[in-house]
């Protein structure tokens, strides 16, 4: 199907961010949509990540002034009025003509935190130049250092606030749907900040973490965390932060859902670094569910893709205020007034 033999995007059809990938899906070509909605495997884990959220029932409490609703949180030094962020996810082009130039406009106008991957098809100050919000920078480092400190500097440089430095991709996940659809960037996209095709960092360890931080000028979270003792070990590194990811599910399949991953996690770390959790949050209860499990923010890939896919700009603005909205029915009617109010009494223990 050709876009031109379509109609225009009508967000206003949008209730939920489940309406919006068979909506991006006719607009897509089918080599982008694979690449955007498989995972690895057998997907097990892309399952998981969904399902873990629905099993989780909620325990409301009743009577509690909900009339102001404050969102608000600080991180990093940096103040959030949500506490939802556009996690990295590359080759936005294939998505939409504009890119991440969309991606940077939508998220402004949502006034949403946008983390850029380090395979951008768009330069790093051209989206600097039309963001109007907040970037971070997703790192995927090479064994070349000298490589790598020049796009950490060159990141910084464009106002690039915090690196998220991917750990769980020594390699790439066994993607059979990519290879049957013979995945391959189109002619004419390009990735500027990764001019060689990904050669993954095999041998990266907790030395380089070390490293990075001399390197580093901003926070520098570590994303892909799902074992408690590699969580021990990012505390022990010094990093600002961690991201509790299992990669949407692209990477290894059978682990499990990262919210089922999160209440152990939050136990070790035990409040000394600020935990980020991604993987399947599609409803404003899945963020208050990960807030009251011990993540102090929530980040959304494919949703982001599909609203790209979409409405371009509108479609990613769209996908942001839909789920911040929800974010803030679930707060009113659990009687959550603040972020602070979400504490683990807000899940339903069948055992109490
Ligand atoms: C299409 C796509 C591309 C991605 N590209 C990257 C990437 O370049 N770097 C990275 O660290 N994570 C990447 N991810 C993982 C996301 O940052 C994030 O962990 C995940 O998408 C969150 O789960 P969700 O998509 O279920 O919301 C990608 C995910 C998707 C769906
Ligand atoms: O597709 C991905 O999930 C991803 O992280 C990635 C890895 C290598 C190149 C581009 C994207």
């Amino acid at each position: 199907m050709n876009s031109h033999q379509q109609a225009p995007p009508d967000l206003s059809t949008l209730v939920n961010l489940f309406d919006l990938e068979p909506l991006a899906a006719a607009r897509m070509t089918t080599m982008a949509y694979e690449y955007v909605a498989s995972g690895a495997a057998d997907e097990f884990t892309v399952r998981w990540n969904r399902q873990a959220f629905d099993a989780i029932r909620l325990n409301p409490r009743v009577l509690v002034d909900v009339s102001q609703l404050d969102t608000r949180l600080s991180l990093f030094g940096q103040e959030l009025p949500y506490p939802i962020l556009i996690a990295p996810t590359a080759f936005h082009k294939i998505m939409h003509p504009d890119g991440e130039l969309a991606t940077a406009r939508g998220a402004g106008a949502a006034s949403a935190t946008y983390v850029i991957s380090s395979f951008t098809t768009t330069p790093l100050d051209d989206i600097a130049r039309v963001a109007s919000g907040p970037l971070w920078f997703q790192l995927y480092m090479s064994n070349d250092r000298a490589y790598t400190r020049d796009l950490i500097q060159h990141a910084e440089a464009q106002g690039c606030r915090a690196l998220c430095v991917t750990v769980d991709t020594p390699v790439l996940g066994a993607r059979n749907r990519q290879q049957r659809v013979g995945f391959a960037l189109p002619d004419g996209i390009t990735t500027p900040l990764m001019p060689n095709a990904m050669a993954p960092s095999t041998s990266l360890t907790w030395h380089d973490v070390a490293w990075l931080k001399s390197v580093a000028n901003v926070p520098i979270l570590l994303k892909g965390i799902l074992n408690p003792d590699d969580a021990e070990l990012a505390v022990q590194a010094g990093v600002a932060g961690i991201i509790v990811s299992n990669h949407s599910g692209r990477n290894l399949d059978t682990v499990p859902a990262t919210i089922d991953a999160l209440p152990r996690i939050t136990e070790r770390v035990a409040g000394r670094i600020p935990i980020l959790l991604d993987g399947g949050i599609r409803r404003g209860t899945d963020v208050l569910k990960a807030i009251a499990l011990g993540a102090s923010a929530v980040l959304v890939g494919k949703p982001i893709c599909f609203g790209l896919a979409y409405g371009g700009a509108a479609g990613v603005t769209k996908v942001l205020d839909i789920l911040r909205d929800e974010l803030e029915l679930a707060m009113a009617l659990t009687g959550r007034a603040t972020l602070a109010d979400i504490d683990e009494s807000v899940i339903w223990r069948s055992n109490r």
